[in-house]
């Protein structure tokens, strides 16, 4: 039996890790951390009377309150960054959905779990269809060099661009020379116009009501575009990737960043 505690838990994301959660033999929901709702129960909220566990909105509390092995953290950049750190602190197992960390925070997290010898994951997507879409991208980036990256999600998300296309981005960078796109002389008349910028290949975010999470990779060359496009049109679609990386990171020791790393 895996121990969970959720972080996030009555969000978009960590409510349906609950409902994931609720459903598997093999993972026991030992507590909730929020920034609010501290003492209440998950079953005073959700419609989820198996699950058993007590809302915290102090990490360290909740920690020495519970014993547990794994915190799935599913808030947000700042907060994510906190709980993470704090966990490898207590020896307990970061599984982070949470995107929109630094360079630099994720290499301090590298460094940090490699020196606790703790496992982590931090997967910027947990659907499968996604993972595929980013290994696809590089692929093509072997033979495509331009690229433009176009990324759709609802508008209330907090971090542009999404982790995926930050992650799907570095996946072609290991592939793809540098490039300037566009016409050598191009220039922008409204700031922003050409998307942010990586080593010459661009990125656009849209946010928009109604949609999930979405994104298409598109390929130029002569007289040809190639499009590899995923959507999430539910946040089920990330669970099995959740659950794939709670059980990896119990055999950790490292940090992996990508839930390709796990995949057969
Ligand atoms: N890796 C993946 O496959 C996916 C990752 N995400 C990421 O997961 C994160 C959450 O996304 P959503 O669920 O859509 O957002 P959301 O806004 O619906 O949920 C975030 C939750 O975190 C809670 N929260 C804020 N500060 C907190 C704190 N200090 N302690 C504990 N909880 C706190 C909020 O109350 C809220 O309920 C985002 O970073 C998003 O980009 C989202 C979808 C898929
Ligand atoms: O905030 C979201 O919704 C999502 N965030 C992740 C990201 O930033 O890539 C994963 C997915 O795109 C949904």
């Amino acid at each position: 039996m895996t121990r969970v505690i959720v972080a996030g838990p009555r969000g978009k994301m960590g409510s349906e890790a609950l409902r994931m959660i609720e459903k598997q033999e093999d993972l026991e929901l030992v507590a909730c951390l929020d920034h609010k709702y501290a003492g209440s129960q998950v079953k005073d909220f959700d419609e989820l009377p198996h699950l058993d566990a007590t809302f915290y909105d102090d990490i360290q509390t909740c920690f020495n309150a519970v014993s547990a092995d794994v915190l799935v953290d599913l808030t947000t950049p700042e907060y994510g960054y906190i709980h993470t750190k704090t966990a490898l602190e207590y020896g307990i197992r970061p599984v982070v959905g949470t995107t929109g960390f630094t360079d630099e925070q994720l290499q301090e997290l590298t460094d940090m779990a490699e020196d606790k010898e703790t496992g982590v994951v931090i997967a910027p997507n947990f659907a499968l269809g996604a993972v595929l879409m980013m290994q696809f991208a590089k692929w093509a980036a072997k033979y495509f060099q331009d690229v433009e990256i176009i990324e759709k999600h609802h508008d209330k998300k907090l971090d542009a661009p999404s982790g995926t296309a930050a992650k799907t981005a570095q996946l072609i960078q290991d592939v793809r020379e540098t490039k300037k796109q566009g016409h050598p002389d191009e220039k922008e008349t409204i700031m922003g116009a050409r998307g942010a910028d990586i080593d010459g290949m661009k990125i656009h975010s849209m946010r928009l009501p109604g949609l999930v999470a979405h994104q298409e990779v598109v390929f130029g060359s002569n007289g040809e575009n190639l499009t590899i496009k995923h959507d999430s049109f539910h946040r089920e679609s990330f669970m099995t990737g959740v659950k794939l990386a709670i059980d990896h990171v119990m055999k950790l020791d490292i940090l992996v960043y990508g839930l390709e790393n796990l995949l057969e």
